[in-house]
């Protein structure tokens, strides 16, 4: 469950009397999610997610992830952006958190992707991708290729209590992918985190792109490499769907495209994205009690990949 914060119905009240979104109907918690509470807020005039966010979000992070959705709201793209109060407002605080009202987006997120949808959604990465040239704000990737050693090594040996080995497997898989990280591709802001969960779909239509807490600033064809192996796995990373990934790569080429070095770089460019999901799932899997509300995910799903993409990447992104 994601509803760590509790609202009271005369906080919550007094909160959207700010704005001009007419009176509190209902709010419901949002069962969705791991990192912030999320509430589904019903008024006379229209439905809004608010999200006060928890203590992964940065409050300082939030200004740029803010002015990346009006951004891209702006240019067309299905994004929910942060409702403004009557003073132009978009970051507020409620409970004691940090707190914006967001425009609620219908749709779904597919647990099951088919090729069509993967299509779908890459394409609309792609024209994320486009609006984005001309967007100027920057973010370092607090979860980028830089504190992959710091990761590794506050996990320790522990993640050998994971799988046997594993420290040892992901000390020489990292050495492998700093040696190659193609650091000379094209850079730009990027979502970082283009899940399955963060897509919203009507059957094959994609309705809205969420989740943009993690966008930063990074090598763009990293944002593919991510959905990929997101996208083209199933839950357990042992089975690789190639009609998913070539779907994704289509889609992604059809509305915005790779360059011949950002396609080359694919393999690598995976194996970091596998490496980087791997790393944040094991310190959460190390560090959750296995009895606590949220679920943690498997961070050996993210092994498999790592493991696919050394062996089959060069393949399969050809
Ligand atoms: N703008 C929106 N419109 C409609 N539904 C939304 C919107 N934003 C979030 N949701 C719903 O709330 C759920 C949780 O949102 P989100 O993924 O942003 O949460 P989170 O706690 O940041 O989660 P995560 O674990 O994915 O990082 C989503 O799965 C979706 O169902
Ligand atoms: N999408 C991530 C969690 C949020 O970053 C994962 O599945 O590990």
């Amino acid at each position: 469950m994601a509803v760590y914060t509790q609202v009271s119905a005369e906080a919550l009240s007094a909160f959207l009397a700010r704005f001009d979104v007419g009176a509190l109907v209902s709010a419901k918690g949002i069962a969705e999610g791991v990192e912030n509470s999320n509430y589904l807020v019903d008024t006379t005039d229209a439905r809004f997610i608010l999200t006060l966010y928890e203590k992964r979000v940065a409050a300082d992070d939030l200004p740029y992830f803010m002015a990346l959705l009006d951004h891209l709201a702006n240019a067309g793209n299905p994004v929910p952006p942060a409702i403004p109060d009557r003073d132009g407002r978009l970051i507020h605080e409620l409970e004691g958190r940090p707190a914006c009202l967001i425009q609620f987006l219908s749709g779904v997120s597919v647990t099951r992707p088919t090729p069509t949808q993967a299509r779908a959604a890459a394409e609309a990465m792609g024209r994320m991708h486009a609006s984005l040239s001309g967007f100027s704000l920057d973010r370092p990737n607090s979860m980028g290729v830089e504190t992959w050693a710091d990761q590794l090594a506050r996990c320790g040996r522990d993640l050998d209590g994971i799988e046997a080995g594993l420290f040892d497997r992901l000390s020489s898989a990292l050495d492998r992918i700093l040696s190659r990280w193609p650091r000379h591709l094209a850079t730009s802001a990027i979502h970082a985190d283009l899940f399955p969960d963060n897509v919203l779909m009507l059957d094959d239509r994609v309705t809205g792109l969420i989740d943009f807490y993690f966008a930063c600033t990074d090598i763009r064809a990293y944002d593919v490499a991510v959905m990929h192996g997101a996208w083209a796995f199933d839950g357990t990373g042992r089975v690789h769907d190639a009609e998913v990934g070539d779907a994704l790569l289509a889609g992604y080429q059809s509305s915005f495209g790779l360059s011949d070095d950002e396609r080359a770089a694919l393999p690598i460019l995976a194996e970091g994205a596998a490496l980087r999901f791997l790393l944040s799932r094991a310190w959460d899997w190390l560090n959750t009690p296995a009895d606590a509300m949220v679920t943690r995910k498997d961070p050996l799903a993210y092994l498999r990949r790592l493991d696919f993409y050394q062996t089959h990447g060069a393949t399969i992104f050809a």
